[in-house]
């Protein structure tokens, strides 16, 4: 199968590199010393599940000389998507599927607007994974599946059926030592890490503290689950099917995680890069306001993040 890795990050980089090291045709979009280090020695992934090599590994920083795939892997981050997005409509064919791993729930959308809702496949990335080193990835955790199907699975009596461009996909994942469940849900899913991670990520940021931390105190503990309300009452609003005791669920996965995890968007606002704060918490409040459901905590969270931390200028 022919693929483009769009970004060559912690997802790009782990998902990608598995598929490569698995045979399939896989270019990797890069910049810069990471460019440079996989060009040179290829891509070198540390994982839980075991170290592996890309080399030598397709490797390039020209989105336009890819040419058409199978199949994208969107994983840049959410900042990061517009010039990407402009230049995507030259990567995809009739049957392409363009895997978005975005955390948030904006990314299929914003997808759908450069190459339409038929090419977008809505995914979430279950892993903990970054950049190491130039040309060097780390997979420290989590189950590091790959979840995603079309936008509007099949229903009614073929309910379930993934369609062929997904099945091959998800074949190929698995395949390459990943794993890649068919969710009963792509959106109840998006929704229910949004419910994770936003909540946790935002409150980590304002209150400087691991999950630990969040989750041992009873006043964060109790802050972390109302936070969790906000996002399932503003999801249920948009009539997306959670679970019931999603809020219950997750803090039950809370309390499962190593006491010292953190978000991105945590280590990023903190260390004064460019985060994924709009794209979280911003949403939360963005998308809360069009159905009229009331967010204080996410307001005030917002509120207290970006002022806290202007966003640093591009470079
Ligand atoms: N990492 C994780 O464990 C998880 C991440 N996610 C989500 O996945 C998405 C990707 O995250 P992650 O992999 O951590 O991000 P990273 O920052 O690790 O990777 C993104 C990579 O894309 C590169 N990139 C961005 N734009 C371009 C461009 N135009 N040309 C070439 N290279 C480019 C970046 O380069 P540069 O550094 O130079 O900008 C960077 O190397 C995020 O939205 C995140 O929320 C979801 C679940 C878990
Ligand atoms: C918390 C984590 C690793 C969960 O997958 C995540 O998505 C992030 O930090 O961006």
């Amino acid at each position: 199968m022919r693929i483009a890795v769009l970004g060559t990050g912690g997802i790009g980089g782990y998902f990608g590199g598995r598929l490569a090291a698995s045979g399939h045709d896989v270019t990797f979009l890069a910049r810069g010393p990471h460019l440079e280090a996989i060009r040179d020695h290829g891509l070198v992934v540390t994982s839980v599940a075991g170290d592996f090599t890309v080399r030598p590994a397709q490797v390039t920083d020209d989105l336009a000389s890819i040419g058409q795939v199978d199949a994208v892997l969107l994983a840049v981050k959410t900042w990061q998507l517009p010039p990407v997005l402009e230049k995507l409509p030259a990567l995809v064919g009739p049957h392409t599927g363009v895997i978005t791993v975005q955390n948030g729930v904006e990314a299929p959308d914003q997808t759908a607007a450069a190459v339409g809702r038929s090419a977008v496949l809505p995914g979430i990335a279950k892993i903990f994974a970054y950049i190491e080193a130039p040309g060097r990835v780390t997979h420290a955790g989590g189950p590091a599946s790959l979840v995603f199907d079309e936008w509007a699975p099949a229903s009614g009596a073929s309910a379930g059926v993934p369609s062929e461009r997904v099945a091959r996909l998800r074949e190929a994942v698995t395949a390459s030592g990943a794993a890649s469940p068919g969710p009963d849900d792509i959106w109840a899913e998006l929704w229910s890490k949004m419910l994770f991670v936003v909540p946790f990520g935002s409150l980590g940021a304002a209150l400087d503290a691991t999950i630990g931390q969040l989750r041992s105190k009873p006043s964060s503990r109790i802050l972390l689950e109302d936070a969790m309300r906000e996002v399932e009452a503003l999801a249920r609003a948009r009539g997306i099917r959670l679970p019931p005791r999603v809020v219950e669920g997750t803090m039950a996965f809370v309390d499962d995680q190593p006491a010292d995890a953190t978000t991105s968007l945590q280590r990023d606002l903190l260390e004064g890069r460019p985060s994924e704060l709009d794209a979280w918490t911003g949403a939360v409040v963005r998308l809360a306001g069009e159905v009229g459901v009331d967010v204080p905590l996410h307001r005030l969270l917002l509120e207290v993040l970006t002022s806290r931390h202007p966003v640093p200028p591009p470079g």
